[in-house]
């Protein structure tokens, strides 16, 4: 007999204390679905839809088409039938599939890293976060002018303690001389641990030749926001790191089986998801982190 779960969903809307800024623009709130189902034993299990639609996964509409046109009732097979166009979906429904009936293990072992606020506010606030235990710090660039953005670096990595390791994440907003003047400058400073997605999506081979060319390393991110984009990016040749955003990568056991085989040096990132999503994604990065990689989930509030 093929075992069948009652399926239901809601939609909800969180906006940010702070928004991200970022090089795509300014994000404020957070929207998505929590969806639930439940086994004829009574078992439940959440997932969470959480799309970012300008990363690369689908958008909050096609997600809420997909589950409106379900029936209540579905079936295993189709959990696993879910398109590649889905990848938010895929990772909800296989989530929740897996979390049913089991007790939540929130993962202890994992050193989390700490979202500075682009521009100058990261000046004061790495000390705040610092306080609080973190120890790795991202910072936005490619958002305001190339030499006032310098300028800021300079001062951070002066002030940072010499254990703090610093990311900088670009989001694809540098020019291919431009990121050649920030790996330069990288390179003299030990405490950056990485420049994520210096350059726009089309521009993968600049980004090899780069990773060929500097000592500091460099992080794909929106490159390799769901799976066949990450498929892509390792066939093309990528070796370096990859961040992975486990809301938006697809099916959780197919990323699970392709980092393991393929000894990805992974760092997973957040999609600022409500605790449903973030429990199941830090559950993909206790497995998969490799020990020296902080996870990027460190706590963003929310106003409501
Ligand atoms: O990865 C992190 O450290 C925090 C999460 C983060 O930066 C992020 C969160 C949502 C959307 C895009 C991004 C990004 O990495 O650009
Ligand atoms: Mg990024």
């Amino acid at each position: 007999m093929v075992k069948i779960f009652n399926f239901d969903f809601r939609c909800y809307r969180r906006r940010f204390l702070q928004p991200l800024i970022t090089n795509h623009g300014i994000w404020s709130t957070r929207e998505g679905l929590i969806i639930h189902l439940r086994d004829s034993g009574g078992n439940c299990g959440w997932g969470e839809i959480a799309p970012i639609s300008w990363f690369g996964s689908e958008t909050l509409e096609e997600a809420i088409d997909f589950c409106r046109q379900l029936p209540g009732v579905i079936t295993r097979e189709m959990i696993f039938s879910i398109p590649d166009s889905l990848p938010a979906c895929q990772f909800a429904f296989e989530s929740a599939w897996e979390a049913m009936g089991n007790l939540l293990r929130y993962p202890q072992s994992l050193r989390y890293s700490g979202l500075l606020p682009a521009g100058e506010g990261a000046l004061s606030k790495w000390k705040t976060l610092w306080e609080q235990g973190y120890r790795t710090f991202k910072w936005k660039i490619g958002v305001g002018e190339f030499s006032r953005e310098w300028e800021i670096f300079d001062l951070l990595t002066r002030k940072l303690p010499p254990t703090a390791k610093l990311r900088l994440d670009a989001n694809g907003g540098l020019s291919y001389e431009e990121a050649k003047l920030w790996l330069g400058i990288c390179d003299h400073v030990s405490k950056v641990e990485f420049l994520e997605q210096p350059l726009p999506i089309p521009e993968l081979g600049g980004m090899l030749e780069l990773s060929a060319s500097f000592q500091t390393a460099i992080a794909l991110d929106e490159s390799v926001a769901t799976f066949p984009q990450l498929q892509y990016c390792f066939q093309q040749g990528w070796r370096g790191i990859f961040v992975i955003k486990p809301g938006i990568a697809g099916y959780p056991s197919r990323l699970r089986q392709f980092c393991q085989q393929h000894h990805i040096d992974a760092v997973f990132s957040s999609v600022f998801e409500t605790a449903i999503g973030r429990q199941a994604a830090l559950q993909l990065a206790a497995e998969l982190s490799p020990k020296n990689r902080a996870v990027g989930f460190g706590v963003h509030h929310f106003l409501n």
